[in-house]
């Protein structure tokens, strides 16, 4: 979206930014110039602006006479999202508000985390995504088709901003548990991108969502006269994998610092393995989500009073994001003393074929291999219930799509094997979750330690109100890609992701220790995600792929200060521009009104 940029002379240009304030220095006079980036086009019509500045930028008479204050502002937008029947009337009220003001949608994100990071993310995204081809109005964000092959850098360069920091990349192969979308993934790179800029601050236009068009195996999408993409099936993983190759050079020549973060492809591992060494790269399901459930099993696990090589945990679901999570936590097994052979033994993975064993008969994907039992006595376990009596877990984890799999008898097995069972249903949306929060509590007379991927209620049982946590990667994938575009990072390693999970358990409020809550408050994001920010560049430092040497002789108090600094704040910012445009537009009137009497102005 391009925007306008006025200089001091008035001449008014077209700039890709919605940029803020800046000064500028001309080359030929030497002379230091503000140049201002108005946030966009539209945002010239925010009724907040004051009359001087609409004069000044020529929406005077365009906007209603007086000006608003944002609280004024704020209740309106809130009275129109509420009064909104449903939730995808909410999510189409929200993305036009986001296209006609960017920065007054990000003020109200921020102010009303609760209320609306469920209908911009998950599970509201999910319904978007599936109606994506009825709903769709606008673009905002960059659509590649597999026909774009051999030409991805030259139709890249249409993307209309300068400067891309970060991208969130999917195909749609698998979009949270709802299976192949093809292109109606879209909503989830704008999901994920838009609480890059909410929860972590990065700006608004140095984000690129992307979706691949490599044709889908959604039979009844291609099928669908409405649906937008390509109607082909999905091409085969060696095109996907020559596809990307070219993807990845393209996105790097154009923008060479560029964070990469893939997203919801149905088998990521290859493409991760494969870019890792030579992008800014990381994949949020396995890698991101790994840490987020690491770090609320930090808590749980003290929690339980359990110690962690007494920990059996059953996973239903052995893809990206079950491996991921069980790899984090063997990590953080090692990390509290124990053998990375004892720490993989406390894991049982089950499938869609039952529990994941060496000697099952199928061939095994290669990324299942390495947690895959040899100690069953050649006998296979075809159910989680019957995974369940055999392993007495005492974690019990969902990443397996199946809503409602985790059934009464199975919490109700945990509440009596377990003093404290931990019971983390993790699919999204909240339709795929393996249960719910009242399920858990109450089959378990609320004594499970409890995080589900989408967000529930909480829930009052016997007298008390019990708070459950969301264990979604949103906690941690932000501040990984701030501390990674901060420090400029070379590459994503291990230790960072592993970071970012430590981080966490460092929110944790006293009042949020009392109610046993195993995340922080969703409503202090921002400073979560400035300390996952912080204990990422620190990670980066380590392992020596940071870039910018300087951060390293900053105290982590200092550097914490320093990220915060560096955070895209929607409410500043708007005051920021206005205040420069106000002293600009009097400077501008001072001139004006010297040559008033001659030659009087139309306004
Ligand atoms: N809470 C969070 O932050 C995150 C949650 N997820 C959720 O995790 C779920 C899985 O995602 P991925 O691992 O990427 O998908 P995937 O497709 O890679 O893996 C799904 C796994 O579930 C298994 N499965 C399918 N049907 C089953 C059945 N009837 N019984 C037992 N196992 C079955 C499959 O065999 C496979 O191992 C999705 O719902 C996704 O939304 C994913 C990433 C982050
Ligand atoms: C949260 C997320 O990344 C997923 O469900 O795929
Ligand atoms: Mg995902």
């Amino acid at each position: 979206m391009a925007s306008k940029t006025v200089t001091q002379n008035g001449i008014a240009q077209h700039s890709a930014n919605y940029g803020s304030v800046v000064t500028h220095h001309t080359a030929k006079s030497g002379h230091t110039h503000p140049v201002v980036h108005i946030p966009s086009p539209v945002a010239h019509y925010d009724t907040t602006i004051s009359k001087p500045v609409r004069k000044y930028l020529g929406t005077y008479g365009l906007i209603p006479p007086e000006p608003d204050t944002y609280e004024v502002q704020k209740k309106r937008c809130l009275a129109q999202l509420r009064s909104k029947q449903t939730n995808i009337g909410k999510f189409i009220y929200l993305s036009q508000l986001r296209n006609a003001n960017v920065h007054l949608f990000y003020r109200i994100l921020t102010d009303h985390f609760t209320e609306i990071t469920p209908l911009v993310y998950t599970p509201v995204v999910g319904e978007a995504c599936q109606r994506w081809s009825e709903i769709y109005m606008q673009p905002e964000g960059m659509y590649l088709s597999y026909m774009d092959k051999g030409n991805i850098a030259n139709v890249l360069k249409n993307w209309p901003r300068e400067h891309v920091e970060i991208t969130v990349v999917t195909d749609g192969s698998r979009i949270l548990g709802l299976g192949d979308l093809g292109v109606n993934g879209m909503g989830i790179p704008i999901g994920k991108l838009a609480l890059y800029t909410g929860c972590a601050g990065i700006r608004p236009e140095g984000t690129l969502p992307l979706t691949i068009d490599l044709g889908t195996s959604n039979k009844a999408f291609r099928e669908d006269p409405m649906y937008l993409g390509s109607r082909r099936d999905k091409v085969t993983p060696e095109e996907e994998a020559a596809y990307l190759d070219e993807l990845m050079a393209a996105l790097k020549e154009r923008w060479p610092d560029i964070v990469i973060q893939f997203e919801d492809w149905k088998n990521p591992f290859p493409s991760l393995a494969k870019y890792r060494q030579d992008y800014a790269m990381f994949n949020d399901d396995i890698q991101g989500t790994g840490a987020v459930i690491m770090g609320g099993i930090i808590g749980a696990v003290k929690q339980s009073g359990v110690d962690p090589k007494d920990h059996r945990a059953v996973f239903l679901g052995a893809g990206s994001a079950g491996v991921g999570v069980a790899q984090q936590i063997v990590e953080y097994f090692v990390h509290e003393g124990m053998t990375e052979e004892d720490a993989k033994k406390c894991f049982w993975l089950v499938d869609s074929k039952g529990l994941v064993t060496l000697d099952r008969g199928d061939k095994l994907a290669d990324h299942k291999v390495y947690f895959a039992r040899d100690d069953n006595d050649s006998q296979q376990y075809k159910t989680l219930e019957e995974v369940v009596d055999h392993v007495k877990p005492t974690i019990i984890m969902g990443l397996s799509t199946i809503g409602g799999a985790f059934t009464t008898e199975i919490l109700q097995k945990m509440g009596k094997t377990n003093k404290r069972p931990i019971i983390f249903p993790l699919s999204n949306p909240v339709s795929k979750s393996e249960c719910t929060f009242e399920e858990a509590i109450v089959n378990t007379e609320g004594r499970a330690l409890f995080a589900s991927g989408s967000p529930f209620y909480p829930y009052e049982y016997e007298g008390k109100t019990y708070h459950p946590g969301q264990g979604n990667n949103m906690y941690v994938f932000p501040g990984i890609g701030l501390g990674t575009i901060l420090c400029k990072a070379v590459k994503v390693t291990d230790a960072m992701i592993y970071a970012s999970g430590e981080a966490l358990p460092t929110m944790i409020t006293d009042e949020e220790k009392e109610l046993a809550l195993l995340y922080p408050q969703i409503t202090r994001i921002r400073d979560v995600s400035a300390r996952v920010a912080l204990y990422v560049i620190r990670a980066a430092q380590k392992d020596n792929v940071d870039r910018l040497h300087h951060l390293r002789e900053m105290s982590d108090e200092k550097l914490e200060t320093w990220i915060k600094d560096h955070m895209y704040d929607p409410h500043s910012e708007v005051e920021s521009t206005e205040n420069e445009l106000d002293s600009l537009a009097k400077d501008l009137a001072h001139t004006r009104s010297l040559s008033q009497e001659k030659n009087p102005l139309k306004l």
